[in-house]
């Protein structure tokens, strides 16, 4: 009994209205009532109805929908559906919002329930049980885990984007960009080709034939600096990959020190007991066998580089060792910065181009894409759309899966990128991430634990360190108010068999039985679920964002700073001339490669969401909108605070800025 104004939101990208009709029902808690109408919907719009219900429905519970097609199927993407509904004045109506957020196809009636986030048990009247169950029944044979290489975190199950469900497919704009531009890249490699076929390669100065196309402020300054040892340094406090570097509580066992370097010896003691001795070691790389790209073996080296912090704050690299010392060869050279200059170039390139291989497969792809995946197929298999942590943490997941299967048929597959150009392909780029895998801790992926374990605290010129750490608080502040006004109590959170499978299944399955490297099997408070959520949530967002987005496109354009390949072996006598060096890096082929594909996927995404920014609104009520708004505020004064420290500085660190952030895995 009563009238409903019923609005229905359709999505505003490509393909998003439907030229079938939609019928609609409103489903009380007394009653359910179909409504006579069947309307079409149109991309970007709003369409308001009224409609007269002779029934008493009672509280209304659930939209029913239906698509209906004559000839054609045509999916339509329904934002959400809103129903005001009152006996007197529609001015004095409530408003009941029905989200959605999905692609209805076919011609099932698909069930939206209102939008008041419920966890399994709290549901007293028991109304929505039998809707969850079959939500989640239904997403589970959607969303499949699989072993795509053993020794790997699992997988969805999709041998190509094509096999994914549509809710979680690049939308249209999204995919004809991403296809576009790599279109656009490898026509700008033919160009280059033909450039650099009519002129000699063999001097460093050469690389810049293929050096002028997306060119960053940044690039051109890498370009200009990389040979200076503050800017080799730098990199590894602020650069590509700041994941590596930790400060040293003694010298490595590996730094074997001949006698009559006697001086480097009491150098490095006396700034170890300083506090000011840091080391990078890339012993994760012992033993990778080398790829072999057209008939041509390529070379790796699992290099040790010691720096040391000046008052100033810059780091400088004090020695490099390439190959840790074994029994059956000779006691491996050390490189020194007093070497003859072409000497102790072609060391750190043989580091950058170690660190190039831990950044893109440990830090980047393992550590944010492939935890991402499990976050994301964890929860589509265990959380209804219901539960408050799915409203959480669905915004952070989007495109997640397509762009991480692309990566597995395009780039780590079989003759991919990786095979092409890089010197761990060819199968040593699995094993890599195969033993990183294998020591992925949970502190590692929680800032204040990693950067405290890694000595990193208190440095002022570690603007990763001070930037993640900011956004760390403030995406837990977020998460807390967001749990607190869903859980009562720790015992709610113990007592959630929804949210506890979620954890387990991410552990246990998810991560093939991380729980003996601190990940957990269960929550117990809601202190522990707020610190997994952040967790999750950073992760997705800022470190990803930290390593991936703007910076290969400055780091990685210019390659000698950051080769994907080495081509000769390492250096083990200090005669180095620049013909060995030429010979050693990326020929030409291989560099346009890595310049394509880092702007590629380093290029500003046309359709990025900044952290928090989503449209989505899954919560109702007040509660989550006050949370939501006081993120928002925290991140926009901490990008401010960040702007303008970054005005005094010669290198501004802008990557971690809140309006740079992207709120999920894209790319
Ligand atoms: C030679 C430079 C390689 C740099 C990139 C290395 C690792 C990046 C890690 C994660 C990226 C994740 C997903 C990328 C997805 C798709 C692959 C990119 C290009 C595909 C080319 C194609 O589609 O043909
Ligand atoms: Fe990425």
């Amino acid at each position: 009994m009563g009238r409903y104004r019923v609005r229905v939101a359709t999505g505003s990208f490509a393909f998003s209205g439907s030229t079938n009709q939609v019928q609609l029902w409103l489903v009380g808690q007394r009653a359910e009532a179909e409504l006579g109408l069947q309307l079409r919907p149109t991309r970007g719009q709003m369409e308001d109805f009224e409609v007269d219900v002779s029934e008493d429905l009672g509280p209304l519970r659930f939209v029913k929908l239906r698509k209906i097609h004559l000839l054609l199927k045509d999916a339509w993407f329904c934002n959400h559906i809103t129903v005001w509904v009152s006996e007197k004045s529609m001015e004095e109506a409530k408003e009941i919002v029905f989200p959605c957020y999905k692609w209805v196809q076919g011609d099932a009636i698909i069930c939206l329930p209102e939008a008041t986030a419920w966890m399994m048990g709290n549901d007293v009247q028991d109304l929505f049980q039998k809707h969850r169950e079959e939500e989640l029944e239904e997403r589970r044979r959607l969303y499949r885990w699989a072993t795509w290489k053993k020794g790997l975190p699992l997988s969805i199950d999709a041998t190509s984007e094509k096999d994914l469900p549509l809710d979680v497919r690049f939308h249209e704009n999204k995919k004809s960009d991403f296809e576009g531009t790599l279109i656009a890249g490898m026509m700008k490699i033919i160009l280059k080709r033909i450039y650099t076929l009519l002129n000699s390669w063999n001097s460093l100065e050469d690389f810049d034939q293929i050096f002028w196309f997306s060119k960053s402020t940044l690039a051109k300054k890498v370009r200009q600096s990389w040979k200076d040892d503050d800017f080799f340094g730098y990199q590894f406090l602020n650069g590509v990959n700041p994941t590596l570097l930790r400060r040293s509580t003694s010298l490595p066992n590996r730094l074997v020190i001949p006698k009559e370097a006697e001086g480097l010896q009491v150098q490095l003691e006396r700034k170890l007991q300083e506090g000011c001795l840091f080391e990078a070691d890339f012993s994760l790389l012992d033993g990778i066998q080398p790829n072999v790209i057209q008939g041509k073996k390529q070379y790796l080296a699992a290099p040790l580089v010691m720096f040391k912090m000046e008052p100033d704050g810059k780091l400088l690299p004090m020695v490099i060792q390439l190959q840790p010392p074994c029994s059956s060869s000779p006691v491996p050279p050390l490189f020194l910065p007093s070497d003859p200059s072409l000497t102790w170039l072609l060391a750190k390139a043989w580091v950058k181009n170690s660190d190039f291989q831990l950044h893109e497969l440990q830090a980047h792809l393992l550590k944010t894409h492939l935890m991402a995946e499990v976050f994301a197929v964890a929860t589509m298999r265990c959380l209804s759309g219901m539960h408050p942590i799915f409203k959480l943490l669905i915004p952070h997941l989007r495109y997640t899966l397509e762009i991480n299967t692309r990566a597995r048929t395009k780039l780590i597959s079989d003759g991919g990128i990786f095979d092409q150009v890089v010197n761990t392909g060819g199968g040593g780029h699995l094993e890599v991430l195969r033993r990183a895998t294998a020591c992925l801790t949970y502190r590692s992926l929680c800032p204040p634990d990693d950067l405290a374990d890694r000595g990193l605290l208190g440095i002022p010129s570690a603007l990763y360190v001070h930037d993640a750490l900011r956004l760390w608080d403030i995406i837990s502040r977020y998460v807390n108010g967001i749990v607190h006004l869903h859980y009562s109590g720790d015992k709610v959170v113990q007592s959630d068999l929804e949210l506890q499978s979620w954890c387990s299944e991410i552990t246990e399955i998810g991560l093939c039985g991380a729980q003996d490297r601190g990940f957990p099997v269960s929550f117990q408070s809601r202190a522990d679920l707020c610190h997994f959520l952040t967790m999750c949530i950073f992760t997705c967002t800022v470190q990803h964002t930290g390593i991936n987005q703007g910076q290969q496109i400055d780091w990685y354009a210019w390659v000698p700073n950051a080769p994907c390949t080495m081509r000769q072996p390492p250096p083990t006598t200090k005669d180095v001339t620049l013909e060995m060096v030429m010979a050693t890096l990326p020929n030409v082929q291989q560099a346009c490669l890595q310049m394509t594909i880092a702007w590629h996927l380093g290029r500003f995404q046309p359709d990025m969401v900044p952290l928090g920014q989503h449209k989505e609104e899954y919560f109702s009520g007040s509660g989550p909108k006050a949370v939501l708004s006081h993120f928002l505020e925290e991140l926009d004064t901490l990008e401010k605070e960040i702007v303008a420290r970054n005005k005094n500085l010669d290198l501004p660190y802008e990557y971690l800025q809140p309006s740079r952030i992207e709120n999920s895995i894209t790319i």
